[in-house]
C-alpha cells in the first residue's frame, strides 16, 4: 500500500473574480520527488503559497500526514514538517552563509550552540560546507539557490517545496543541483518541485500533475502526463 504524505482535496485560491486554483485535488506519495509543471500563471506559485500557509486558500483542505494543515499559519506548519522555497532568495543582508541558516535552525534548536550545529549539518548537507563564513551576499545564484535549500533542510522538513531551483542557472550548474536534490531525497525527504523544464520533471520525478489557468489538467506517471493530448496542447504545444 501506498503511504500519502501530503493530501490536496478541491483546493481553490480566488482574488476577487480571478480564480488562480480551482478544485484541485492530487496526492503526494512519501519518499517521491513528484513534479509540478503549468504555463506562466497557470497557480503553480499561489499553491505553494497555499500549501506553505503564505496564503489561505479559498475552498478545500490540505493534509499533511493525516493531518489538516489549511489555514494554519506558515510557523506552525513548518514545524509540522513542511518546507518551501522561494524562486527569488533574499538573504537576510550583513550576514554569513552560516548565519542565514542558523535562523532558519533556531526554530526547532533555540540553543545557538545547537542551532549553529544543525546548520553546519545543513550546509554539509547540500555541499556548502566550505561557504560557511562567507558574506550571504557574495554567492552566485547557483550558490544562493544552495543556500535556500540549506535554510529549507534546517527547519527538518519531511516534505520540501522546491519552487523552480533550476531557473537561470547553467546546464552543469542545474545538473549538480538536481544531483543534490536526489541526494536529499535519499535521505527521506519527500520533494514537491515545480519546474519549467520538461526535460528535468521526465528525469527527476515519477510521477507529475499539470496545471492550467488554476486547475489540474492531468496527474499520473510524467511518461503519461506529458503524453496527453490536453497536456501536449496546453503547455507543450504553447512552449514550442
Ligand atoms: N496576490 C495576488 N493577487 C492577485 N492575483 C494574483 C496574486 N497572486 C497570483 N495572482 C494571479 O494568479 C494567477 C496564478 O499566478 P501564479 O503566480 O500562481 O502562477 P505560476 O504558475 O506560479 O506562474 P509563473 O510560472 O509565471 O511563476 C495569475 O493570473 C496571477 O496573476
Amino acid at each position: 500500500m501506498t503511504d500519502t504524505i501530503l493530501e490536496v482535496t478541491d483546493l481553490g485560491k480566488f482574488f476577487g473574480g480571478l480564480r488562480a486554483l480551482s478544485g484541485v485535488c492530487f496526492t503526494v506519495w512519501r519518499g517521491e520527488i513528484f513534479g509540478i509543471i503549468g504555463p506562466n500563471g497557470a497557480g503553480k506559485t499561489t499553491l505553494f503559497n497555499c500549501l506553505s500557509g503564505a496564503l489561505k486558500p479559498s475552498t478545500g483542505r490540505i493534509g499533511l500526514d493525516g493531518r489538516r494543515i489549511d489555514g494554519l499559519h506558515p510557523h506552525d506548519i513548518c514545524r509540522l514538517g513542511l518546507a518551501r522555497t522561494f524562486q527569488i532568495v533574499r538573504p537576510f543582508q550583513g550576514m554569513t552563509v552560516l548565519g542565514n541558516v542558523m535562523v532558519a535552525a533556531y526554530g526547532r534548536h533555540p540553543a545557538t550552540a545547537d542551532a549553529e550545529h544543525h546548520a553546519h549539518e545543513a550546509l554539509r548537507s547540500i555541499g556548502m560546507a566550505h561557504l560557511a563564513h562567507l558574506d550571504a551576499e557574495r554567492l552566485s545564484v547557483a550558490e544562493m539557490r544552495r543556500l535556500e535549500i540549506a535554510r529549507a533542510i534546517a527547519t527538518e522538513p519531511r516534505l520540501l517545496l522546491l519552487d523552480e531551483m533550476l531557473a537561470g542557472l547553467t546546464a552543469t550548474e542545474a545538473a549538480a543541483l538536481c544531483d543534490q536534490i536526489v541526494a536529499l531525497n535519499g535521505r527521506g525527504i519527500t520533494i514537491v518541485m515545480v519546474e519549467h523544464s520538461v526535460p528535468v520533471i521526465s528525469r527527476m520525478c515519477a510521477r507529475s500533475i499539470v496545471l492550467n489557468f488554476g486547475t489540474l489538467l492531468a496527474e499520473g506517471t510524467t511518461q503519461d502526463v506529458l503524453r496527453d493530448p490536453r497536456v501536449q496542447e496546453a503547455y507543450l504545444g504553447s512552449a514550442a
